[in-house]
């Protein structure tokens, strides 16, 4: 298992070793152990969510209020999704900026996207099935949304699903309704850097 680092602090990229045999391959999805040596911390699971999109589904960008917020290992068991972690704390040297991972079920992939930051995806593939491990669970008065086409963030979301087919875009009206990154920043609604990291040390 390879724990990288992404470009925003409190994100990381896990690569698996998979060992296919006649039967198939087996891959260990996620583990503790290795999770804690390469992060620093565990992760507590309190919910597993699975979802199932549509080839240009776009979901996110979300977030929860901290405490608790919430932390999710993310990867993808059928399909491909183009993972991205937005900077929403306002303090933070990357504040607005964004990193993505395709996950999908060649590579196998996970992102791990600790408490404060921003968190959407889009499906490259039809039946595209997400499944995330979840500090928390679900909290929806504190669960807030960005325009993912937000154009301060400016996520260069891909025009072709992996086949090279051309996309279109699929929304809810609720995620295409949610304010920008400046306006969300304007209402207060945004986490700090500072409070994020308070957060997962007090948790340690
Ligand atoms: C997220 C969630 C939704 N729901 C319900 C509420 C609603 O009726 C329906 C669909 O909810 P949403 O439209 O918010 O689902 P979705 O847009 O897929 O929301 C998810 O997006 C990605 C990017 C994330 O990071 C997740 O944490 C989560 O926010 O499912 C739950 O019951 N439990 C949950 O944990």
């Amino acid at each position: 298992m390879d724990i990288q680092p992404l470009s925003i602090s409190g994100a990381w990229r896990i690569t698996p070793q998979q060992f296919p045999d006649e039967r198939g391959v087996f891959l260990e999805a996620f583990q503790q152990p290795a999770f804690h040596e390469a992060i620093g911390r565990s992760l507590e699971i309190a919910q597993v969510n699975t979802s199932i999109s549509k080839v240009g589904t776009i979901r996110g960008i979300h977030y929860a209020d901290i405490p608790p917020s919430q932390a999710k290992y993310v990867f993808c068991t059928q399909g491909a999704i183009l993972d991205v972690v937005v900077d929403i704390r306002t303090d933070s040297p990357t504040f607005g900026q964004w990193d993505a991972v395709v996950l999908d079920d060649i590579d196998r992939r996970a992102v791990f996207i600790s408490e404060g930051l921003g968190h959407a995806f889009m499906a490259l593939d039809d039946n595209s099935v997400a499944t995330y491990l979840c500090s928390t669970t679900y909290s929806p008065t504190r669960e807030h949304g960005i325009n993912p086409l937000c154009r301060t963030i400016g996520i260069e979301w891909p025009t072709e699903d992996r086949n090279g087919n051309p996309i279109t875009q699929i929304i809810s009206e609720k995620d295409r309704n949610a304010p920008g990154l400046n306006t969300s920043k304007e209402q207060g609604l945004l986490p700090t850097l500072a409070l994020a990291e308070g957060f997962v040390r007090g948790q340690k």
